[in-house]
């Protein structure tokens, strides 16, 4: 099977939970942590190697696109990849697939290459939201084919130099575009002095005390201490050894299924320091009314099943949005979750998505722009759409743990993060694989 092309769909029926849960799960790298690594490897001036990387759709396809631009990327070893920079090249394509980090990261390091790079990915990608990298790149005097749609399909012509200064930009249909712009900054001719001009916050700010940490790991000298505005100075970046963390977005499913049905579940090697925005489901399990304790080698629930009526402002932690929502619309309530305006233009509208898949099963759901409140939830079993989202499949497997028979329409979307993980989900709710699976075509 090729890793970087759209999977075929498979549908899949989701494990009942016959009795509490007692598992101990190993999730793999973290998602944002190996983009960056490996975007910081590629503009560094020696070669790094980055430890522990997460091998997955995503990740394979941002090695491909620096690989097309002339970057060396060996991923011969699992467990180590190593990148060695080189002069950066156009007259190249790169598949973005549905990866966020991809569409956003890789354009400004095409920038600084000799000609032109055209930038394409799946249907859906061309809907997510890429204005603000293509206005900024634009701002910054890089020239840009985008047939005026501000949007996937576009080519940046790159003439191997990017002046920088000062920029002004609007992050806040997606943190990716700082992130993204602070990693090439260092290569520009007088750094960058970036600042959010915006009505609404950046979102998922978390992800940009990741990119500031990473790069000044990598030699970078960046002033972040007034909000909304980041210095970075030009210089060089240094190849180094990453070490990636296990991304515990995608442990939150597993956390959070502890919860549903009860039992222990632990993650095993639970960073005690991280940046990444995921930690933050350690707290909201404590105010679920769940207890979480260092043991079994990582981080572990205890799950109490009956969840606490909460009011929750996700903006920082987004991604938690799909397997909370799933949690909720099996349970009690009254739950509300907002401030995630932003998840519309994620791997699909989210926030629709996900009122629509709960309302199927039975919840009494009301809509925000910004988020939804389950006044209730329910317990029909049927399918489960999940719109080649990644965690819109995690969340269906969470309600499906207590709605028997609850089937994804599609599991394989999880090969953007984790293609392993209905097979890691079946062992730790079954103890053992479950045989109940269709093949159909895409
Ligand atoms: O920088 C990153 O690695 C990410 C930032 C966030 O994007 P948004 O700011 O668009 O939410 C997050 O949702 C995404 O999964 C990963
Ligand atoms: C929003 C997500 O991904 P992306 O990096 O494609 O934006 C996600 O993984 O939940």
């Amino acid at each position: 099977m090729n890793a970087t092309a759209a999977p075929k769909t498979r549908r899949w029926e989701t494990p009942f939970a016959e009795a509490e849960l007692d598992a101990v799960v190993r999730v793999p790298g973290s998602k944002s942590m190996t983009a960056r690594a490996l975007i910081l490897a590629a503009l560094a001036s020696g070669p790094s190697m980055i430890r522990r990387p997460l091998i997955a759709r995503d990740t394979l396809l941002m090695v491909e696109g620096l690989r097309s631009i002339g970057v060396a990327v060996d991923t011969g070893d699992d467990e180590v990849w190593t990148v060695t920079p080189a002069t950066l090249k156009g007259g190249t394509e790169v598949d973005c697939g549905l990866a966020g980090t991809v569409m956003r990261f890789l354009p400004p390091v095409a920038a600084l290459a000799d000609g032109p790079v055209a930038f394409d990915g799946d249907p859906h990608a061309r809907k997510r939201p890429n204005d603000g990298v293509i206005k900024a790149l634009r701002d910054l005097g890089v020239a840009i084919e985008d047939g005026g749609r501000l949007a996937l399909p576009f080519t940046v012509n790159g003439t191997g130099t990017v002046k920088g200064g000062a920029l002004d930009i609007d992050a806040s249909k997606t943190s990716q575009l700082v992130s993204a712009l602070l990693m090439a900054a260092p290569r520009f001719e007088q750094g960058l002095d970036l600042r959010h001009i915006g009505d609404r916050p950046v979102p998922s700010r978390p992800y940009l005390d990741m990119v500031v940490h990473m790069l000044r790991q990598a030699g970078a000298e960046v002033d972040d201490s007034e909000p909304n505005r980041w210095r970075v100075a030009p210089g060089e970046l240094q190849g180094r050894e990453w070490v990636i963390e296990p991304d515990l977005q995608n442990a939150a499913p597993f956390l959070l299924a502890a919860v549903a049905v009860g039992g222990r579940v632990t993650v095993e090697g639970w960073p005690t320091e991280t940046t990444q925005a995921g930690d933050k489901i350690r707290d909201l399990l404590v105010q679920l009314g769940s207890r979480v304790e260092w043991s079994r080698g990582g981080l572990t629930v205890v799950g109490s099943p009956s969840v606490e009526p909460v009011d929750l402002d996700l903006a920082d932690a987004a991604e938690l949005t799909p397997t909370l929502a799933a949690l909720f619309g099996v349970n009690k309530g009254p739950f509300t979750i907002r401030g995630v305006a932003h998840i519309r233009g994620h791997e699909t509208d989210r926030v629709t998505a996900l009122v629509t898949e709960l309302r199927k099963i039975g919840a009494d759901v009301d809509e925000f722009e910004d988020g939804f409140r389950v006044n209730s939830g329910g317990h029909t079993t049927g399918t489960w759409e999940t719109y080649a989202d990644h965690r819109m499949a995690h969340a269906g497997a969470v309600a499906g743990l207590v709605v028997p028979g609850l089937t994804l329409s599609d599991v394989n979307c999880v090969s953007k993060t984790w293609p392993d993980f209905a097979e890691v989900w079946e062992q730790s709710v079954l103890g053992h694989g479950n045989a109940s699976t269709e093949e159909a075509d895409a």
